[in-house]
């Protein structure tokens, strides 16, 4: 089946400043992705270019296997801080989007999800929560019926309990419809139960892209002896080492064969394996950035 997006040396820059560059990926159509990265990484930048709001200075961007632009009516898209008409009521917004998408609008669904959250339809949407405010701008989103959906940093300024019935209501949304999601996000530990795929993003390039249960299969970390530079039998590449005076934990991505029983394998997060690589890729912002130890 056709990638839902899929990119080739997809490049855009601001200026002199790369905002991506060299991007090479596919999303299998059905999937939901995460697209992880500190700020500046180019979340933001990757996800105009899909929705053609962006035009690529190198490369392309293809959306089941098309110009981005000559698809619209199939992507639906929630831009960052869920801007919204705020005078508006969501029953006033959910009309209007009927009246901006003639060929495909399902205002009942988008009516029945805002009904079973409990969400007024005659208050302005300026005036309602901002897990609230996610909700309304994720059921206008899928009442477009859209095949691809791509939400830039839906859940940020959502509580725990907001940011799961969120997820849930993502993933129910998703399982009924077949749409393919990419959702760009710094809640690494929310995005690991409900995402199947991921893109991490810094410094403009792609560090690691995946189906999220081959990456937590294919990396370990490891405790042991502390280990100079020598090769570990059953490890293809240690992608982080730290060490104490007399112990080396190492995170890495197997090879071929069980790894040396000289040390303890541990099962790896997501968190674990995104953390290491950002921190491989560039020891200066890695785990800082996403404000958690190193
Ligand atoms: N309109 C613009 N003009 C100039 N530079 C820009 C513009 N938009 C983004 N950039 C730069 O491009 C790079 C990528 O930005 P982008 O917004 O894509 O990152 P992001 O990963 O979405 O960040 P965040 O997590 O903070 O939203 C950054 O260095 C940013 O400063």
């Amino acid at each position: 089946m056709e990638p839902a997006v899929e990119t080739r040396a997809l490049g855009k820059r601001y200026g002199r400043t790369w905002a991506l560059r060299d991007c090479a990926l596919e999303v299998p159509a059905g999937r939901i992705a995460a697209l992880v990265g500190p700020n500046g990484a180019g979340k933001t930048t990757l996800l105009h270019l899909a929705v053609g709001l962006l035009k690529p200075d190198e490369g392309e961007v293809r959306v089941f296997g098309r110009e981005p632009r000559s698809v619209l009516p199939d992507i639906g898209f929630v831009a960052q801080d869920t801007p919204l008409y705020r005078d508006f009521t969501a029953a006033e917004l959910i009309t209007m989007g009927g009246k901006l998408n003639r060929r495909r609008w399902d205002a009942a669904l988008a009516r029945e999800r805002l009904a079973m959250l409990g969400i007024p339809p005659d208050k302005p949407v300026g005036k309602l929560s901002g897990g609230q405010r996610a909700q309304v701008a994720l059921a206008l989103a899928l009442a477009k019926r859209p095949r691809l959906l791509l939400l830039d940093e839906p859940i940020a300024s959502l509580d725990p309990l907001a940011r799961r019935e969120f997820m849930q209501t993502l993933m129910g949304a998703v399982a009924e419809s077949e749409t393919t999601v990419v959702l760009s996000s710094h809640l690494l530990a929310d995005l690991e139960r409900s995402c199947d795929s991921l893109i991490v993003l810094q410094q403009s390039r792609v560090q690691l892209a995946g189906a999220v249960d081959e990456l937590l299969e294919s990396h370990r970390t490891l405790t042991g002896p502390r280990a100079g530079s020598e090769a570990i039998a059953g490890v293809a590449k240690v992608v982080r080492a730290s060490h104490t005076e007399r112990q080396s934990t190492l995170l890495v991505r197997r090879g071929d064969g069980p790894i040396d029983p000289l040390w303890t394998e541990h099962e790896v997060t997501l968190e674990d394996v995104v953390l290491a690589y950002l921190a491989d890729a560039d020891t200066r912002v890695g785990a800082a950035a996403w404000g958690v130890p190193a």
